[in-house]
């Protein structure tokens, strides 16, 4: 689904990583680690084609990035759905319509109704279905964007320290909806510095974990 080949990245000064390779095959389930600025939140920029890669090829759904057209590249994101580190929302609308803004950009609007509120509830928000983002706590907002992340029904998710700024419990409870969409099929990769949230997932699921240090991707330690 998506394939990266001896990719480097740099964003103009001295190269971020180099002869990096990553396969996301259907149904697979990846962690990535590694210490703060080593560039993992930009690999994952890689594989969802917000960033081209510097050398090496990325090809997404079979398609190579680099000879890709905007239009195509936006048709290939909304088959991927990404949760964001920094998990922004438009503040004037209610969290439900946050929620179903890709359908609605996507001019599918029409189609919202029983499987929002259906995707509220498996998030556990429908108490909050009406509320400002502002009025969310941290695990309300985390659950939100996976929500948000989810309506496409995309074939990959990436999430980005989803798991960041909430409580161990929630934490537990984002995770398991992450291995549910995993077991429906869906490729899961998230960076994450939790070790925690690894080994609790290594229980529940066959994951990966991969370690981005010195400009290398390795597997990390069976310690994990
Ligand atoms: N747009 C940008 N322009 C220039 N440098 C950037 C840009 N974005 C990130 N960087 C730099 O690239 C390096 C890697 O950043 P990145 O966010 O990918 O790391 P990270 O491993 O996700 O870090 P963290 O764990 O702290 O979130 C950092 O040194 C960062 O300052």
């Amino acid at each position: 689904m998506i394939e990266l080949q001896h990719v480097a990245y740099s964003y103009g000064g001295g190269e971020l990583f180099s002869d990096l390779s990553l396969s996301l095959a259907p149904g697979s389930f990846h962690f990535l680690t590694g210490p703060s600025g080593s560039g993992k939140t930009t690999l994952l920029k890689l594989c969802y084609a917000e960033l081209k890669a510097t050398s090496g090829d990325v090809q997404i759904f079979g398609e190579d990035v680099r000879s890709m057209e905007r239009d195509r590249v936006a048709l290939a994101r909304r088959r991927i759905g990404v949760v964001h580190q920094d998990c922004q929302f438009l503040d004037h609308l209610p969290l439900s319509e946050n929620v179903a803004l890709p359908l609605t950009v996507a001019g599918r609007g029409g189609e919202l109704g029983q499987d929002l509120t259906d995707l509220l509830a498996w998030v556990g928000l429908t108490r909050q279905a009406g509320q400002l983002p502002p009025e969310l706590s941290g695990g309300e907002r985390q659950r939100a964007a996976l929500a948000r992340a989810v309506i496409m029904s995309p074939e990959v998710i990436i999430a980005d320290e989803p798991t960041g700024n909430i409580d161990w419990e929630m934490s537990q409870r984002l995770l398991a909806l992450l291995v549910e969409l995993n077991r429906m099929g869906k490729a899961v990769l998230i960076a994450t510095h939790d070790l925690q949230l690894i080994r609790a997932a290594k229980a529940q699921v066959q994951a990966r974990v991969l370690r981005l240090k010195d400009r290398r991707l390795q597997a990390a330690g069976a310690d994990l």
